[in-house]
């Protein structure tokens, strides 16, 4: 199937459809419950220094639309089918009541690694982390100037995932290149990474067949290194092409991008594979809903990616989703899910201009959705 614009098309019998607003909720009612707000971050990650979102009170609760900026609207649809499920249909029954969560390193300078580290836990002890997730081979930035070798190239890299291995000689660390290497350079970086004793890595190369071919040169150069497809599943025009073609050994599953909860859950039957739950950078209020869905997989084999919340400075709940003892805990009905705090909703909302840009955001979907 063609993927069309932005339109990644997905009908396949074995995901259920998006959630369509109509019955739910009309275009006035959604736009009044809606706002957006923007969230300062501690560190640039994915390109971000301010997290944007709207946040959308429904019958059932606090939801989240919070497609990234550059997603077009056919793609943040399928946001706010996520976003409409939260806040009109509920989540799923948790057959788990905490999940194990991996602190997140952005592409930092080895430096910086511990605090970032630390701002993972309630109580700055390091010791409760037991997995980790780095990100590698960070985008070298147009401009020359700004090339900062404590960040950019290999030798950063593998100074980063050493300097985690010597705060956390026990924990599970893996690494996430965002699709950024081919497969020569993947095969020579994570060779040169696995001196740390990798536990997975995550779409290191683009497309199904790169990441084929990386996991059987891995294999023959005798590098132990099972796979995990993100974007080859999230951004894909078939996500359960990836085990046709076995391309990865794990999946990533993200709510929002997927469609919603029960969506991802489909997409993890329907592959078979092991899954990992991540975050799309959300506020506590979407990332209520990623826990829900690692709460209601039939299994869990791996740390989640879902205490991402640490990497803003500030949230709009009081209750912030941050790890205790290198665990949340699984929302056991809505009614858990953090409510947004009045007075940090009017301190963080955006400027009138950025409501104008995301209810035209939130318009667009919603036409899609709508059909
Ligand atoms: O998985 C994690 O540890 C944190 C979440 C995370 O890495 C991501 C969140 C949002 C956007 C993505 O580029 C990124 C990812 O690639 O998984
Ligand atoms: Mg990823």
């Amino acid at each position: 199937m063609k993927t069309v614009g932005d339109h990644t098309p997905w009908s396949d019998d074995r995901l259920p459809d998006l959630i369509s607003p109509v019955g739910l909720v009309s275009r006035e009612e959604l736009h009044r419950v809606a706002v957006a707000v923007g969230l300062p971050m501690r560190t640039r990650f994915r390109g971000l220094t301010v997290r944007e979102a709207m946040l959308i009170k429904g019958p059932r609760g606090w939801a989240e639309f919070s497609p990234f900026a550059e997603y077009g609207p056919v793609e943040s649809s399928r946001w706010l089918s996520a976003t409409l499920e939260a806040g009109w249909l509920g989540f799923p029954t948790p057959r788990r009541s905490t999940v194990l969560v991996n602190a997140t390193v952005p592409a930092i300078a080895a430096e910086q690694v511990e605090t970032v580290l630390r701002s993972f836990t309630t109580d700055g002890d390091l010791s409760s982390l037991s997995a980790v997730k780095i990100k590698i081979a960070e985008k070298l930035p147009a401009d020359p100037a700004q090339l900062d070798r404590h960040i950019h190239g290999v030798q950063a890299d593998y100074e980063r995932v050493m300097r985690v291995r010597e705060l956390l000689p026990e924990a599970q660390i893996k690494v996430d290149a965002n699709q950024a290497l081919t497969v020569d350079e993947a095969v020579h970086l994570l060779g040169v990474l696995q001196e740390a004793g990798l536990e997975y890595a995550e779409q290191p190369v683009p497309g199904l067949t790169a990441m084929a071919e990386l996991r059987s040169r891995l294999a023959r150069n005798g590098i132990d290194l099972p796979l995990a497809a993100d974007e080859s599943i999230r951004k894909a025009e078939d996500p359960f092409a990836v085990v046709a073609t076995e391309a990865a050994d794990i999946a990533v599953v993200k709510v929002q991008p997927l469609g919603g909860i029960r969506r991802a859950l489909a997409v993890v039957e329907a592959t078979g594979l092991q899954a990992v739950v991540s975050s799309a950078l959300d506020t506590s209020v979407g990332m209520s809903a990623g826990l829900a869905l690692a709460g209601a997989l039939p299994e869990l084999h791996y740390a989640c990616g879902l205490g991402t919340v640490a990497l803003f400075s500030e949230d709009v709940c009081s209750r912030r989703l941050i790890p205790e003892h290198g665990e949340l805990t699984v929302p056991a009905s809505h009614s858990e899910v953090p409510e947004p705090d009045p007075d940090k909703l009017a301190r963080f909302r955006l400027p009138e201009d950025r409501q104008q840009v995301w209810h035209q955001r939130l318009e667009e979907a919603y036409s899609v959705l709508a059909g």
